[in-house]
């Protein structure tokens, strides 16, 4: 069976990798875009993409669906816009993958609950990337012996959200199994707002943006006289891509929404 695939942001660093990875799986077809330019053209006429690229772009989800039945939206926006796509995709009974960041807890729990009522496989992946997957796992695994530990998440200078998703995603996991606690001195106190970074049960989450940069994160741990640190780096956004396939290929079985490729893999 050929999976419909339509993707949304198109243009953008990822969507403009999807459409590549896309086009050339067998197993998939490239149906749409969904935009907010360029609407009423086809990918072919943008130069990014090759003048043989006919696929349609819409603005409107709606009729996106209507007009082209895809069986999977991919989102790859901006955290001002996921949210809407991923729950009018979900009524009109279309599965998604989300690589888009930036959600809040409010806004996962809601889409949790109508991929549930409507049985709509959704996946909201904050990181596609194995080597980042694995670094959370580990990340999880060592704060059980080393609960003093800081996230310093690195990204190119046009990222929108901070933290990352991904830092977001490790700081919730190692939560897991990592009693809240205030960490440093207990009297400390910042003469520069934001100086510690941001704190997540005791955790503090570190955001660097500068040019140059793609995707990297450290973790690091402190024990007595000891540091451990666990480090990834996306050197580009093929690095994303196998799990983009692998979570288009896997939602065409589910009926639920998962949060975190950890939890499929
Ligand atoms: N899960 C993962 O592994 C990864 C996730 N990401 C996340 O993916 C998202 C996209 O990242 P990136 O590609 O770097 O960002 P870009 O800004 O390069 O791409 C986003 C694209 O979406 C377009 N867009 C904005 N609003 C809409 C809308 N309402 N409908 C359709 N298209 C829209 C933008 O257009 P315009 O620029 O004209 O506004 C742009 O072309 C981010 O949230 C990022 O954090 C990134 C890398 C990996
Ligand atoms: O914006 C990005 O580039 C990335 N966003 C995701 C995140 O917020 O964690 C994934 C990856 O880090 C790249």
């Amino acid at each position: 069976m050929t999976i419909r695939v339509a993707i949304a942001g198109a243009r953008g660093k990822m969507g403009s990798e999807a459409v590549k990875t896309v086009c050339k799986h067998e197993g998939m077809v490239l149906v749409a875009a969904l935009d907010y330019k360029h609407v009423g053209e086809s990918l072919s006429q943008l130069e990014m993409f090759p003048p043989n690229l006919d696929v349609p772009i819409y603005t409107n989800l709606s009729q996106l669906i209507t007009e082209t039945n895809p069986d999977v939206l991919i989102d790859l926006t901006n955290p001002h816009s996921v949210y809407e796509h991923t729950k009018e995709a979900m009524l009109h009974n279309v599965r998604t993958v989300v690589g888009t960041t930036g959600f809040t807890d409010e806004q996962l729990e809601e889409l949790s609950l109508l991929a549930r009522e409507k049985k709509c496989g959704c996946i909201i992946a904050p990181n596609f990337a194995i080597g980042a997957i694995l670094m959370m796992k580990f990340a999880k695994e060592a704060a059980k012996y080393l609960p003093h530990v800081e996230i310093i998440e690195l990204h190119h200078d046009r990222k929108l959200d901070a933290p990352s998703g991904t830092g977001k995603k490790t700081a919730q996991m190692i939560a897991e199994v990592r009693e809240a606690s205030k960490q440093g001195h207990p009297n400390e106190i910042e003469t520069m707002m934001g100086a510690r970074g941001a704190d997540f049960e005791g955790m503090r989450i570190h955001s660097v943006r500068l040019p140059g940069l793609v995707a990297h994160q450290e973790v690091i741990f402190g024990g007595d006289g000891q540091m451990l640190t666990i480090r990834h780096d996306s050197f580009n956004r093929e690095s994303f891509m196998s799990g983009v396939v692998f979570c288009v290929e896997t939602v065409m079985t589910m009926e639920e929404l998962v949060y975190g490729l950890e939890n499929i893999l």
